[in-house]
C-alpha cells in the first residue's frame, strides 16, 4: 500500500519517549486524526522528559511554533521524540517531533513540531528551581 506524504528529508532528533498508534476514537469528525489528539501526546511526552529533568512536578507553560506538517492516518504508528533544549532557573524548553508511520510501510515522516516550555512547580504549585545534574 502506498504512502503519499513523501520521502522524509531528516530524521528524528531528541529521545524516543512514547510510540503509540493512532486509533479511531483520536479522529475528529471528517475521520483524519484530531490534532488536539496529537498536541496531548507531544505534551505528554515533553512532560516526561521535564518529570525526569525536574525529579518531580512541573507544568506546560507555553507551547510554541506548533506546526502540523502532514496529516495522521487512523493506524499510523505515532513516535514522539523530545530533546531538552535548554533550561534556565525553573523552565525548561523540550524540543518535540512527532513522526508517523503507515502501518504497512517502512518509512516514517515528521507530522508535528513545537517547542513546549515546561517549569518546575513546588508542592504549593509555585516555581521551583530546577535541581543540578
Ligand atoms: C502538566 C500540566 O499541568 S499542563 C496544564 C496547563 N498548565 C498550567 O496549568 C500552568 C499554569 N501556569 C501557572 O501555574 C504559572 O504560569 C506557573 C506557576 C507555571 C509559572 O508562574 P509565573 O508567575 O509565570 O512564574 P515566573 O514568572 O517566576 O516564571 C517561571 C519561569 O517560567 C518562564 N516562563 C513563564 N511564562 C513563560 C512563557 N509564556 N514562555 C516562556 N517561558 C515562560 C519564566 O521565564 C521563568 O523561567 P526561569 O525561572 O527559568 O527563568
Amino acid at each position: 500500500m502506498g504512502d503519499d506524504r513523501g520521502k522524509a528529508a531528516k530524521q528524528p532528533e531528541g529521545d524516543l519517549v512514547i510510540r503509540t498508534i493512532a486509533m479511531p476514537a483520536d479522529t475528529n469528525p471528517a475521520g483524519d486524526i484530531f490534532g488536539g489528539w496529537l498536541m496531548a501526546q507531544m505534551d505528554l511526552a515533553a512532560g516526561n522528559l521535564a518529570a525526569a529533568r525536574s525529579r518531580g512536578r512541573n507544568a506546560t507553560v507555553a507551547v510554541d511554533g506548533m506546526q502540523f506538517l502532514r496529516p495522521v492516518k487512523v493506524g499510523d504508528e505515532v513516535t514522539l521524540y523530545a530533546r531538552l533544549q535548554s533550561a534556565g532557573r525553573t523552565s525548561m524548553k523540550i524540543r518535540v517531533e512527532a513522526w508517523a508511520r503507515n502501518r504497512f510501510e517502512t518509512d516514517s515522516f515528521p507530522v508535528t513540531e513545537a517547542l513546549f516550555v515546561f517549569v518546575a512547580l513546588d508542592e504549593d504549585g509555585h516555581p521551583r528551581a530546577l535541581p543540578d545534574l
